[in-house]
């Protein structure tokens, strides 16, 4: 494909050129998280800043891991990876907030992600519906090994990946909102645990790419909670959650030995 990056050395929407990157990457969605992230790598150095995508590259018990944020949503989630890819990553790790949907999932939670429900537009475009949006289990053990480790309460399972993040919250608000009312009960009849917007998007595109992929979230509140009145503070500390993907990339460097 053509490089439109005025220095075609560089990827051109995270301008990380090749080899700039370890083959692990986490991937936060906010790219405030980036540096809170680099700081549990060894000798981080920032390597490219550039619209929704910041990235920082360093070590991990000697090894070179890279943190790059993908923004919100899949759109931009599918570019970073697909040029995180081409720099010569093939191991990812998403670190994201999501809503609780099954009524015990509580805020501070965690939840890895063992597959993630196709409802936004990005994955469509690269496999027929049918096609699975399913986690790597190297990746999963990984990050239910590192849970446990933690201490932290987590459950893993099904998320849905919604395009309108206020679909979720005021779907009664929405003209089509019908069907997102339908939707969101039969997810929550079929047991699943929380709502984000991304990990669909990255699941199919590292099947496209033949890649490595897994997520864990912290939940920050559960609007389900919420409306059987039970208690839903709203919590913002991704911190546990992003100690589960360190320790998750970890040990998959220790495997892949
Ligand atoms: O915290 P991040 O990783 O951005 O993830 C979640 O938060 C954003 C919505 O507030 C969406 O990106 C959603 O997936
Ligand atoms: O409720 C939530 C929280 C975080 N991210 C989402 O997409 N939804």
């Amino acid at each position: 494909m053509k490089n439109y990056s005025k220095d075609i050395s560089r990827q051109y929407h995270i301008q990380v050129a090749n080899g700039e990157v370890g083959r692990y990457v986490i991937l936060p969605g906010d790219p405030k998280r980036c540096k809170k992230i680099a700081q549990y790598f060894e000798d981080p150095v920032m390597i490219a800043d550039n619209r929704e995508f910041i990235t920082y590259t360093g070590t991990l018990d000697g090894v070179k891991v890279s943190v790059t944020s993908t923004g919100i949503g899949g759109p931009s989630a599918a570019i970073a990876m697909e040029e995180l890819a081409r720099c010569g990553a093939d191991t990812f790790v998403r670190i994201g907030t999501c809503g609780g949907i099954q009524p015990e999932v509580k805020s501070g939670d965690i939840v890895v992600a063992t597959g993630a429900v196709r409802m936004e537009g990005t994955s469509k475009e690269y496999a027929p519906i049918e096609y699975p949006a399913v986690a790597d289990l190297m990746v999963v053990n990984a990050l239910v090994s590192a849970a446990k480790e933690k201490d932290c309460e987590f459950y893993t399972g099904v998320v849905q990946s919604k395009d309108a993040f206020y679909g979720q919250h005021e779907p009664e608000m929405m003209p089509a909102g019908y069907e997102l009312i339908n939707k969101w009960e039969a997810w929550k009849k079929l047991g699943c645990l929380a709502s984000e917007m991304e990990t669909a998007a990255l699941y199919i595109v590292a099947a496209k790419l033949h890649v490595r992929v897994g997520a864990c979230f912290l939940v920050m509140a559960n609007q389900e909670r919420e409306k059987l009145g039970l208690e839903n503070p709203v919590v913002h500390d991704t911190d546990m959650a992003v100690q589960v993907a360190v320790e998750a990339i970890r040990k998959l460097i220790k495997e892949d030995r």
